[in-house]
């Protein structure tokens, strides 16, 4: 096999740019394009002003100010790309299906069928396809199919290589990745493949870490991944609420589990339920499958990591209500955080829209604030529900910039996100210009309980009584 000198990959996304922006960072004599159909993404991922591309990450400005128009490259000419390159990732997005069948479980695999067409249309001379997206499993039987039956009878090699970077951290987990897996073939061009593409991680990481298994294990571990971290969070916040009702505490529960080197410590802090792209969209696709196969007992099993999380939601949203004496209509709640999580402007299954949009039906009133959201997405994620009209969301709603005024006249507080900058707030001055009694529902654990009552509020740390 040719040494790699050229790849591109197709969606200019969360995982796309981030890892993309890596390999060129790490391999400078590889020419790495990213493509993508939206012009908007791929205009604002070439802004001369770094501090505006499409996606924030910890790190990513850096290497993407270093390695731009050297050896990284953002083009909606997807067509030229894949001509040129040897080898082609596939990172677009997967989502669950909202129609048809196995609506609201299934992975809708329209975008992932375009690009095969696309590259079976344009592809002149052998390439490797990369599955770089989340599959699920089986479905580079269905790419090769494609390629193989509308192509200009070249050679495809498929490779399953899904992605383990979390968002929030996206730079340093493809930096320091625990372990990447190239699923292929066991012939010997799928061979070949496996290693051309090792060669590339390889650059960076420790060959023990590049775990080489068949397509099928490769697809299908990203989604029991997913599921098992998911399946901790869950199973903490279930327990979380065992807790308030106990006078036990979560967080002693996690550190008293977690010591067991069988268990481990990491992954369990109850919140207010885990929201993000993948998890959800990944296990209702597992079930989907599972139940495909007849397996229901594991379909229904895997299932109830979501149930719970919903209810972890619902449960938060509740005792704001009952707490606030059964009654928010028209009561100011300021919302702290809308991403799901810190250090990403990524909202998608947020656990604040959940939380707000249960507040909203009892016709409090909102004010939102998150450091790195904007307004825009604040809106059309709540429109989206489509529980109310987007103008009675602008009456209820506000998104303010400033947090600390935000609280004037406040009847509560509700941290959704664990942004740092919460904890060096002045809570002093907050639970001075807010209403008495004044109420703070931290659903991060991010705050000091002893602190926050000494200052007198009626503070309620999710998993303590
Ligand atoms: N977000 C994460 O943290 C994460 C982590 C690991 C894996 N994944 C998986 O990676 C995949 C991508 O996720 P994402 O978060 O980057 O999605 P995303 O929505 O941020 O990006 C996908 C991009 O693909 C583009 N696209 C869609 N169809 C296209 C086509 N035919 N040609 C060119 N561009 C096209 C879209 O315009 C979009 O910009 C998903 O399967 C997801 O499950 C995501
Ligand atoms: O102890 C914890 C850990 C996480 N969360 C929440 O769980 C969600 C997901 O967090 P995290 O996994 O850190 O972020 P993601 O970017 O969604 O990353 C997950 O999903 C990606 C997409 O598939 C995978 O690549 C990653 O390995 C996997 O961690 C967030 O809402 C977190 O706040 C908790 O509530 N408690």
């Amino acid at each position: 096999m040719k040494k790699i000198t050229k790849i591109c990959c197709i969606g200019a996304g969360y995982v796309g740019g981030p890892t993309m922006s890596v390999i060129a960072k790490q391999c400078p004599e590889i020419q790495v394009t990213v493509v993508d159909i939206n012009k908007e993404r791929i205009a604002q991922w070439n802004t001369t002003d770094l501090d505006n591309l499409p996606i924030y990450e910890p790190g990513l400005k850096e290497i993407v100010g270093e390695r731009r128009g050297k050896n990284l490259f953002f083009s909606t000419e997807v067509d030229k790309a894949i001509d040129e390159a040897q080898m082609i990732f596939i990172s677009v997005n997967t989502p669950t299906k909202t129609y048809g069948k196995g609506k609201g479980q299934a992975a809708d695999l329209k975008f992932i069928e375009l690009c095969a067409r696309n590259i079976a249309k344009v592809a002149k001379d052998d390439k490797i396809v990369v599955e770089k997206s989340t599959l699920p499993v089986r479905t580079a039987q269905a790419i090769q199919n494609i390629l193989d039956h509308t192509g200009n009878a070249v050679k495809f090699e498929i490779l399953s290589n899904p992605e383990f970077l979390a968002e929030g951290t996206a730079i340093e987990d493809l930096i320091h990745a625990d372990r990447v897996l190239i699923g292929g073939n066991d012939t010997p061009t799928g061979k070949a493949a496996k290693n051309a593409l090792s060669a590339i991680y390889e650059h960076w990481l420790p060959k023990e870490r590049i775990l080489q298994t068949n397509v099928w294990s490769s697809e299908l571990s990203k989604l029991v991944a997913n599921a098992f971290l998911a399946q901790r969070v869950s199973s903490i916040n279930t327990i979380s609420a065992l807790c308030e009702k106990t006078d036990a505490n979560i967080q002693e529960i996690s550190r008293a589990i977690g010591f067991d080197s069988r268990i481990g410590p990491k992954f369990l802090n109850a919140s207010v339920g885990f929201g993000g792209s993948c998890f959800q969209k990944d296990i209702l696709n597992l079930v989907y499958i599972a139940r495909s196969y007849g397996l229901t007992e594991v379909a229904n099993y895997w299932e109830q990591v979501i149930i719970a999380n919903d209810y972890q939601k619902s449960r938060f949203a509740e005792n704001i209500i009952s707490s606030l004496y059964n009654t928010i209509s028209g009561k100011k709640i300021v919302v702290y955080g809308w991403a799901f999580k810190k250090d990403t402007n990524d909202t998608r299954e947020s656990a604040a829209i959940a939380v707000v949009d249960a507040l909203l039906e009892e016709r409090a009133e909102i004010i939102v604030y998150d450091p790195k959201v904007a307004k825009e997405r604040i809106f059309a994620d709540l429109d989206y529900l489509n529980t109310r009209t987007p103008e009675e969301n602008r009456v209820l709603v506000t998104v303010t910039n400033d947090p600390i005024k935000a609280t004037e006249e406040a009847h509560a507080i509700a941290i959704l996100t664990e942004w740092d900058e919460f904890k060096e707030y002045d809570w002093k001055t907050i639970f001075k210009q807010m209403l008495k009694p004044a109420f703070v529902f931290d659903g991060r654990r991010l705050l000091d309980s002893t602190a926050m009552e000494r200052i007198g509020f009626n503070y309620y740390k999710i998993g303590q009584s």
